[in-house]
């Protein structure tokens, strides 16, 4: 498929999307958002697909929201473009599949909050996080208030937001809001080893965690856990459980079918 603002690459089970406005800092404008929430769509379809990567092109991740835009959006237009950027976000987030942010540079703004979408985040430790939209005398858009507070705590979310200061990836770390820090050097084959990795589990058991992770943290604690018994009625119905289990007891490794 054919896109103007992002590539995509499949390999083998793995995913690649890269936002490809290097000389913008991949900012992202409409045109993006539209092709993004495509190429999601693509690989979501695609049964062969087991692990979704985003990353960036050039010294960025992402920058945010295409600031150049905004004297020109109307209150109708500003609507549409948050909401675009919410839907774009809220289903990387709800993708059956698992997804991982590759953080290769700036993740500000709107591109912190698509990193903060997808499950996993590892960043190159040239890298700097924040939402400096306060700078601009707006505040994040894209899911950032809520799901940058659930990750790293409502104190260090407020102060990030407040401040609108840059943090390095290592101090990301430090507060749980990236998972891995590693040199830009290696960080693709770090991230290409950790979805290599995830891509060999069962698709349904993934699929099931992200589900009961994702609905029970904003559940009260008795409806995660019954969430959780629920799922397990489920993925005991499944060929990868026999799979897993026999495999386990014949001292082999699993091959998962996600059936
Ligand atoms: C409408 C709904 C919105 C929903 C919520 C989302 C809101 C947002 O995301 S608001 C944007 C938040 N992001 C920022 O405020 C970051 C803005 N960028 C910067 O502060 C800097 O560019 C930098 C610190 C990230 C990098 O600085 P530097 O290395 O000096 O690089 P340049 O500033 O020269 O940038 C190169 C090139 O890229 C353009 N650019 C960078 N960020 C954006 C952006 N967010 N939107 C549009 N364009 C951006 C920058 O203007 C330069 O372009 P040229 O001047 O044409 O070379």
């Amino acid at each position: 498929m054919e896109f103007e603002t992002i590539e995509t690459k499949k390999e083998g089970n793995l995913f690649w999307i890269t936002l490809n406005r290097p000389d913008k800092l991949n900012a992202l404008n409409l045109k993006l958002l539209e092709e993004l929430e495509k190429a999601v769509s693509v690989a979501d379809s695609d049964q062969d697909v087991r692990v979704i990567i985003v990353t960036g092109k050039g010294k960025a991740f992402c920058a945010g929201a295409d600031i150049t835009q905004f004297n020109q959006l109307t209150p109708l237009d500003a609507w549409k473009f948050s909401r675009k950027g919410r839907e774009v976000m809220d289903k990387i987030e709800n993708l059956n599949k698992p997804s991982i942010a590759m953080i290769n540079g700036y993740a500000l703004g709107g591109g912190l909050e698509l990193a903060l979408a997808c499950d996993i985040r590892i960043a190159a430790e040239e890298a700097q996080l924040g939402l400096p939209e306060i700078n601009l005398g707006i505040y994040p858009g894209y899911g950032g208030t809520q799901r940058l507070t659930r990750t790293i705590g409502k104190g260090r979310a407020l102060e990030l937001m407040m401040t609108g200061d840059r943090i390095p990836a290592k101090d990301a770390e430090r507060f749980g809001l990236v998972n891995h820090t590693v040199p830009l050097s290696n960080l693709e084959s770090e991230t290409r080893k950790m979805a290599e990795k995830i891509s060999k589990k069962s698709p349904v058991a993934l699929a099931l965690i992200k589900e009961v992770v994702n609905k029970g943290i904003d559940s009260p604690l008795i409806s995660g856990l019954s969430m959780e018994s629920i799922g397990w009625g489920v993925i005991f119905s499944t060929e990868d459980k026999k799979e897993g289990v026999n495999a386990f007891l014949e001292k082999r490794e699993p091959t998962f079918k996600g059936k």
